[in-house]
């Protein structure tokens, strides 16, 4: 099929590559011109597990031509369906901000008033439930002069990927869901993503829109939910010296708790766990209920950077001391440092008086747009070099493998919010829950 995806940041670019390669020829719209331009001259604008082969492989001059980018919203004349992948920030509320998706729907609502065939539109941005049916598609009815429906057809998408294993996630999902309100807009959903279904055999739930939104937040509130439960249960441990990997190995082996999202330490980051349980709960005490579970998961993941620096304070006085923060992304594989825990464990840091020597594999920049004048380090050992205590807020596999390293410490006190050091001689070793 000719598609267009509108927003072409983490996910947006992720799946434009990956349709490419499903064999549609696609169009990536964004504002951004940066991100246009690297598409095109076949590069990927964010770090992502294989995600520059792709491109390669479809964009710029030596590509199949599948797979290209613009910045002008015209470009959606040409295709048959497109995908709205538009960030959703937070409002101060909790609440989503849905002026950029609802700007979205309007450009593309004036764009689509000079087709004359059906088209498609596909809500995959995570909005609250009834986003689709009352913002957008009468945005898009009334800046086309069509009818949702009748002219051109409306679908809700939600995405399930993870940053990091991205474009597998994508290509290898555990579920497709489908939400529309019409069949033909169903057909086209079904259409776009039949060669993932015949290769891979994947479930789909074909429902309406309202729905669509509403199992995104029920899943990624689920998840979110589940790591604070097992952080809750690892704050436990610590207080009466228990490991909680030992535990949470153990009950991982009951089928009805099964094994994942079991790693407790410093909670979620990222962008989109805190912005959606957040914006759920927002929605819900809109709706007049108060969602006791998703509320108290959130403030169980909040206090967790807390929990680690107080047993950083009990082994140093950090005012004055060179700390080192050892992982700024949200999580490993990924340059993302959205809502990163790290954040929140070098403003500690710094309230304290220490001074913070940062490092991370490819997350560095990114984090130089939060905190500008950290003594951001080339490598984990410079980092190490000299400091008084080193804190673990990303799960980073070359942090494992760091050994002889810590002897440069000025005092060798390792803070481990991620289980990602083993205890060994020489160091004093704190983990967050063991
Ligand atoms: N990041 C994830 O892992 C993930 C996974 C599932 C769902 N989601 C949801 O998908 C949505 C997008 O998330 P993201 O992380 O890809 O966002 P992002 O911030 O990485 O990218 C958004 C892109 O949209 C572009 N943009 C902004 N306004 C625009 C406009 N008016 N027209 C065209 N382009 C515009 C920006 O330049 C940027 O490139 C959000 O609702 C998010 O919650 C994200
Ligand atoms: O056992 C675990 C698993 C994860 N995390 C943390 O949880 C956060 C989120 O991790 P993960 O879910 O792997 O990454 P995301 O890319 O944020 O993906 C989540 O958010 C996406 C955006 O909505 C969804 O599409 C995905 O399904 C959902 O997993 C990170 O800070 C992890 O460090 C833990 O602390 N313990």
């Amino acid at each position: 099929m000719r598609m267009s995806i509108i927003g072409s940041g983490y996910v947006g670019t992720t799946i434009a590559a990956c349709f490419a390669d499903l064999g549609h020829e696609v169009v990536n719209v964004d504002i951004d011109e940066a991100v246009v331009a690297a598409i095109n001259d076949a590069d990927a604008p964010i770090h992502e597990d294989g995600l520059s082969d792709l491109i390669e492989a479809h964009a710029g001059p030596a590509g199949t031509g599948r797979l290209r980018a613009t910045t002008d919203y015209d470009a959606v004349r040409d295709t048959e369906v497109t995908f709205l992948c538009l960030p959703t920030p937070q409002n101060d509320d909790g609440s989503i901000d849905r002026s950029i998706m609802e700007a979205g729907a309007e450009r593309l609502g004036a764009t689509l008033a000079q087709k004359t065939d059906w088209h498609s539109v596909v809500v995959k941005s995570t909005v609250v439930p009834g986003t689709t049916e009352d913002l957008l598609t009468p945005r898009l009815e009334s800046e086309s002069g069509k009818t949702a429906g009748e002219d051109f057809g409306v679908g809700m998408n939600p995405e399930f990927l993870r940053e990091g294993t991205a474009v597998r996630d994508f290509l290898d999902p555990d579920k497709i869901v489908l939400g529309a309100d019409d069949d033909r807009a169903h057909a086209d959903m079904r259409e776009v993503f039949q060669p993932l279904i015949d290769r891979s055999d994947t479930p789909v739930v074909e429902t309406d829109t309202r729905t669509a939104e509403m199992i995104k937040y029920a899943n990624n509130g689920f998840l979110a939910a589940k790591i604070s439960l097992i952080n809750d249960i690892g704050n436990i441990c610590k207080e009466f010296d228990i490991d909680a990997y030992e535990v949470a190995d153990a009950i991982a082996l009951d089928d009805r708790i099964g094994e994942q999202f079991l790693r407790s330490g410093l909670g979620w980051g990222g962008s989109c766990f805190p912005k959606d349980t957040n914006a759920i709960v927002a929605a819900a005490r809109d709706a007049g209920y108060e969602p006791e579970m998703l509320a108290s998961a959130i403030r169980t993941n909040d206090r967790q950077p807390e929990r680690l620096l107080s047993l950083l304070d009990a082994h140093l006085d950090v005012d004055g001391a060179r700390v080192a923060v050892l992982g700024l992304a949200f999580k490993p594989g990924t340059d993302d440092v959205r809502n990163s825990r790290a954040i929140e464990v070098i403003r500690g840091l710094r309230e304290r008086g220490a001074t913070v020597a940062a490092y991370d594999p490819v997350a560095t920049e990114n984090m130089r747009e939060y905190f500008p004048d950290l003594d951001y380090a080339e490598s984990a050992q410079a980092a190490l070099s000299d400091a008084h205590a080193a804190v673990v807020a990303t799960d980073w596999d070359e942090f494992a493998a760091l050994d002889g390293e810590f002897d440069a410490m000025a005092s060798p006190i390792v803070v481990d919010g991620r289980r990602v050091i083993e205890r060994r001689d020489g160091i004093t070793y704190e983990g967050l829950t063991w």
